[in-house]
């Protein structure tokens, strides 16, 4: 660009002096003041025959030359950052590469404007940030750079040190925030534990007691006494204090009648908040800041404090209670127990901190993923009536499968056993829709292993995989690179789910009634490969327990132009929450779905 400037430079001097040798030939013969008109205009004294006007008179020339430079140099550099749109997908400005367009999406729907880029660019683009800031990334939305990434090349792209340090705070080496040995340790613990016959059984029946003891009754307050809900409010409720009772073995009480303000709750949605804020803010500015104790990191700070008091009082608990146990004693089986029970490599117990960041981060994983997929399931089944039909149509076939049809009048008693659940295609496949549309998580983070090798040490660097990489579709992939998978733009490409990919189908994932599942590179929604989410089964079983339970007595309907727009945030809640009506559904409602044939 340097080159190309001063070339045009070049070329502009000597088109300018050759214009300027002509008119002061010109000149010779006519009169001063036709030298230069605008020279003349500026000319103090009206252009005497003296030297003092003639140097005046060069002087304002020259300014007028430097003045032209300085424009032409703007209009080349307005065009040439125009033109290398088509190339990288945004307007390239020096210095602060892409940032205004970044800030113009930001006024808008971020996620849209990220899917329009992505569509425009084949899936990748590279996002250049300002020069002195840590914003530069490749963005893609390909699904073969996500299996290249999430699964073939797994290893060399951890969530890295960037991401680590943000969340440090907050996660700790918990899982969500670790790679290597401290990940993989965490996963396969929490994995045997996740798939185990006991863990199921604890998710089956605290999830029972959530939803009819505290959920159903909230709902049917609000039904009583004629009053719009804010339903996504209610539902991250019910799954903060479900993750709660698998997590840490102990129920906060969120979901209850007049939906009491919990403390920990509150410190822990406010400790979330404050460490968003860290991604948004330069990385210089946010340390001074915790440094210092101001603004939002004081508030985070507070908040984290919050959290720790509430983990340590139960560690404590816990501890004195298992050091109580005999054999006759009813086994726990939340996670903090299991890793109690658990010694570290060196044969030690897990320390207190360490326990606390492993609880801290399955809060994190499950408190608000299934209530905001919930909610915008909700959102849309109020536009689609008729898939709303299909889904009663289910449920009303399912309970008549049973041995004693316990119908309309056991209403308020009927409650469904996880193989009912597993039957369930048709929600399923309706929840999986919400999730293409409305992804819970819409944007993840990778960074490209960086060497502390130099780059000369080439073969050292084969050895350990840290040369540079190339994605599937060509993209280059330089050390330390930051790679954002645009989770949102994947379900709304027409190359991925083709021409009718913004509609709301769930017929797309049923074969013959059956749901099939999709590539997980295609339908990130769960991540993918080794770090694929553990509770995607469980949160499938919360996600359609609820909603059947729900849909079975009420028909949720959607106050009258409430906006429904994504909120800005790790996960993608609705930023006005959900406001609903709940109508009950009628004896003869039942009735007719209960008979129809599906
Ligand atoms: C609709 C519901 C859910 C969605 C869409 C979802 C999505 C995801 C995604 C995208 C990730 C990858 C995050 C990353 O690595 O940056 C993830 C990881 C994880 N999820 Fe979920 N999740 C859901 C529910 C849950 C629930 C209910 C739990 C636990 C009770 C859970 C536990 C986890 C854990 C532990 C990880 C970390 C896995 C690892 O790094 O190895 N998730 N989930």
């Amino acid at each position: 660009m340097l080159f190309l400037l001063s070339y045009y430079y070049y070329l502009h001097t000597i088109a300018h002096s050759n214009f300027m040798n002509k008119q002061h030939l010109n000149n010779m013969t006519s009169s001063p003041h036709s030298f230069f008109p605008f020279a003349s205009d500026i000319m103090i004294g009206g252009g005497g025959e003296g030297g003092g006007a003639i140097s005046r008179r060069v002087f304002s020339l020259h300014d007028v030359q430097i003045l032209e430079i300085f424009l032409a140099i703007a209009v080349f550099i307005v065009i040439h950052t125009l033109r290398q749109r088509k190339y990288y997908g945004l307007p390239v400005w020096p210095f602060v590469g892409m940032l205004p367009s970044l800030i113009f999406g930001l006024r808008q729907n971020l996620y849209e404007w990220l899917t329009e880029i992505t569509n425009r660019q084949n899936g990748t683009f590279h996002f250049k940030g300002p020069w002195f800031s840590n914003l530069q990334c490749v963005v893609t939305s390909d699904p073969r750079n996500l299996e290249h990434l999430l699964k073939a090349k797994f290893s060399n792209f951890p969530k890295g040190g960037y991401f680590r340090n943000t969340l440090k705070d907050l996660l700790g080496d918990g899982i969500f925030n670790a790679d290597n040995e401290t990940w993989s340790r965490q996963r396969k613990t929490a994995s045997i534990e996740f798939h185990s016959a006991r863990f199921r059984q604890l998710t089956a029946e605290s999830l029972f007691e959530l939803v009819h003891k505290r959920l159903l009754p909230v709902l049917e307050e609000s039904q009583k006494n004629s009053l719009p809900i804010d339903l996504q409010d209610v539902l991250l409720r019910m799954t903060f204090d479900n993750v709660c009772m698998i997590a840490f073995g102990v129920d906060p009480g969120c979901l209850s009648l007049g939906l009491p303000e919990i403390p920990f709750a509150r410190a822990f949605e406010k400790a979330t908040e404050a460490t968003v804020l860290r991604f948004v803010t330069p990385t210089c500015i946010w340390q001074t800041m915790r440094y210092l104790n101001l603004g939002p990191e004081k508030e985070l700070k507070e908040s984290i404090t919050g959290v720790n008091k509430f983990a340590d009082e139960v560690i404590r608990t816990r501890k004195k209670e298992l050091a109580l146990q005999d054999e006759n004693s009813k086994e726990r089986s939340d996670l903090l127990t299991v890793f109690m029970r658990l010694k570290d490599e060196k044969g030690q117990p897990f320390s207190d901190k360490f326990l606390r960041d492993i609880c801290v981060n399955f809060i994190l994983a499950g408190r608000d993923t299934s209530s905001v997929a919930l909610s915008w399931f909700f959102w849309l089944i109020d536009q689609h009536p008729e898939i709303e039909q299909k889904i009663l149509a289910e449920i009303g076939r399912i309970i008549r499968e049973r041995e004693v049809a316990d119908i309309a009048g056991a209403r308020g008693l009927i409650s469904f056993n996880p193989e009912e659940i597993k039957k369930m295609d048709y929600l399923h496949a309706a929840i999986s829709e919400a999730l293409r549309l409305y992804p819970s998580v819409p944007v993840d983070h990778k960074e490209r292993l960086n060497s502390t090798l130099s780059s000369r040490f080439y073969i050292l660097n084969k050895l350990t995989g840290c040369e540079d990489d190339v994605f599937p579709d060509g993209t280059v992939l330089k050390k330390g690179t930051k790679v954002i998978y645009a989770i949102y733009s994947m379900g709304r490409m027409e190359a991925i789910w083709g021409k009718d990919c913004r509609e709301y189908k769930p017929e797309r994932w049923l074969r013959d009634g059956r749901f099939m599942s999709e590539s997980a590179y295609k339908f990130t929604a769960f991540n993918g490969g080794p770090r694929l989410c553990l509770g995607k089964d469980f949160a499938y079983y919360q996600m359609k327990f609820a909603a059947a339970s729900i849909l079975l007595r009420y028909h949720v309907k959607v106050v009258n132009n409430h906006p429904a727009e994504p909120k800005l945030a790790l996960t993608m809640y609705m930023k006005h929450g959900l406001k609903v009506n709940l109508i009950r559904r009628d004896e003869a409602e039942l009735h007719k779905f209960l008979r129809v044939r599906y």
